[in-house]
């Protein structure tokens, strides 16, 4: 983005900042009933400011608000075009108060601002605008019957969705969810997560201005247990679209069994090879890749590129290149537009990631690195959720796929080759929900997006095929015959 400000002008703004504390709920600001918490700048350690979080009688509120909305209409019963209309008003609100939502993501995640301002606001905004401007061009189905009969097969929005997000792309998460679920006419309760509370209430505020109906977006803060649970467990909501780690995805899949049997949407973890054969071309622009796909956002990323599966022919070519890459990518405060990488998310979450290479020093600032390693070793099949590649060696490119879907995971992968024919062959013997072909990337908003294996369940982000997430599909069979005659009509 050519119109970035200096370090001292994003210091100033970030000083400046007044974000929401409380839930939003039924079109305002209320306090919640749980315990207070503080969201820091995990830069600093200092706090930004104090949550008031939420509890089961919040969880209970909200969703009486989102079904009261639901049933009478007010969104859900709206003509397409009209929620188009109030989503791209949103988008505009959005655009208008950018700068202090990259500035308000940045403090509260981490994340340098380079990127808030150049990648998380701007794909929150398409994809936002990507599904307002989908909605009224989608035409439902009618099926193959004879002459007596027709069969519509239409789509309705499924009702009250709790979108359960993670820390790591705090906007960009919250549109994957809100934006398809909006637009298909569902209300929608969010629980962002603990650390990363403030641009999803910010974003709330704003869709109310936009004209979406009290009740139909609001927002809770809180912790997994107090208020991600309730929602999990709630009788009267149907679906959740949750991501974050495969260990608690799974517990939404328990809260369902156990209640209602609702419908449970997960994109979780992800051990992603990125594949180099013995033929790959331009290894600088396979370092280009792998250092972006390893490195982005602090490796804090479902589908960053973890592990280099490469073959021994081409290793010490790239290897080298790819060090020097990585001295381009400068770690240090988000605030500062030079860095391209900022701070993992929190003391916890940088202990955990320096346990797996060593680093006694537990700082939130983690330095980059590459670790040589055998296909077994823990660095190979953990996701450390850090900025770590590690490195595994093979003697054949059938080798290297069989490595790659050596894993529980099956999110993204991709095959660095000059070959067509092998390039093919590897992305359809590769267990993922994207692979890529001598690039690295997870496709974009029109695109389906999630995993295989433990990655992924019960649907997908992103492109119209998230309209299926949060639609049911419903046959209305229609008999034509005469019931006088007992004939058909015409
Ligand atoms: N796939 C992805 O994009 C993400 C993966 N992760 C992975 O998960 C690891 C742990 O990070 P966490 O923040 O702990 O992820 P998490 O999966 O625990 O948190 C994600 C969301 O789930 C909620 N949650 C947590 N426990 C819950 C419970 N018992 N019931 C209901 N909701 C609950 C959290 O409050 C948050 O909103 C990371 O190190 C990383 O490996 C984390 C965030 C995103
Ligand atoms: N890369 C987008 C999904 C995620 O990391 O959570």
């Amino acid at each position: 983005m050519s119109d970035l400000l200096t370090h001292g002008e994003y210091k100033a703004l970030a000083e400046a900042l007044d974000p929401p504390t409380t839930a939003f709920i039924d079109g305002k600001f209320k306090a919640g009933s749980g315990a207070k918490f503080p969201t820091v700048n995990p830069a600093t350690g200092e706090g930004l400011a104090e949550i008031s979080g939420c509890d089961t009688s919040d969880v209970d509120l909200a969703v009486a608000k989102a079904r009261e909305a639901f049933e009478q209409g007010r969104w859900s019963k709206l003509h397409p075009s009209d929620r188009k209309d109030v989503l791209i008003r949103l988008c505009k609100l959005i655009t208008r108060n950018r700068r202090e939502l990259a500035v308000m993501e940045s403090v509260d995640s981490g994340k340098p601002i380079l990127d808030c301002e150049a990648v998380d606001v701007p794909e929150t905004i398409h994809c936002i605008k990507w599904h307002a401007e989908a909605i009224d061009k989608i035409y439902d189905q009618t099926g193959p019957t004879g002459d007596d009969a027709i069969s519509m097969i239409v789509r309705e929005p499924i009702g009250v969705v709790a979108a359960v997000l993670p820390w790591n792309f705090p906007l960009m998460m919250l549109a994957w969810k809100i934006g398809p679920a909006l637009a298909v006419g569902c209300s929608v309760i969010v629980k962002p997560a603990e650390q990363t509370s403030l641009t999803a209430l910010r974003v709330a505020e704003l869709a109310y201005e936009a004209g979406v109906p009290r009740g139909v977006l609001q927002v809770l803060p809180g912790d997994g247990p107090s208020v991600g649970e309730p929602l999990g467990r709630h009788m009267d909501v149907d679906m959740v679209s949750f991501t974050g780690s495969t260990d608690t995805g799974r517990l939404f899949l328990k809260y369902s069994a156990e209640s209602n049997l609702k419908k449970v949407v997960l994109e979780c973890g992800g051990k992603n090879p990125a594949v180099v054969f013995d033929d790959a071309e331009n290894l600088d622009n396979v370092a280009e890749h792998v250092v972006n796909a390893a490195f982005w956002n602090a490796g804090q990323n479902c589908s960053a590129a973890s592990r280099l599966i490469v073959h021994k022919d081409v290793k010490a070519g790239l290897l080298e290149r790819i060090e020097a890459r990585m001295r381009d990518w400068k770690t240090g405060d988000p605030l500062d537009p030079a860095n391209h990488i900022g701070c993992l998310i929190d003391g916890d979450h940088a202990a955990k990631v320096c346990g797996y290479i060593g680093e006694t020093e537990k700082n939130v600032f983690v330095t980059p690195c590459v670790v040589e390693v055998d296909r077994d070793d823990v660095k190979a099949r953990d996701e450390i959720f850090g900025p770590v590649l590690s490195v595994i060696t093979v003697a054949s490119n059938d080798e290297a796929v069989e490595v790659a879907n050596d894993t529980s995971y099956g999110l993204a992968a991709s095959v660095f080759t000059a070959n067509t024919r092998w390039a093919i062959r590897a992305a359809r013997d590769i267990k993922a929900g994207t692979v890529t072909v001598n690039c690295y990337g997870e496709g974009d908003i029109s695109t389906p997006f999630g995993g295989y294996k433990q990655s992924g369940f019960g649907g997908r982000d992103n492109g119209v095929h998230a309209h299926d997430q949060f639609t049911e599909l419903k046959t209305i069979w229609i008999d034509l015959t005469d019931p006088k005659e007992g004939d058909h009509v015409g």
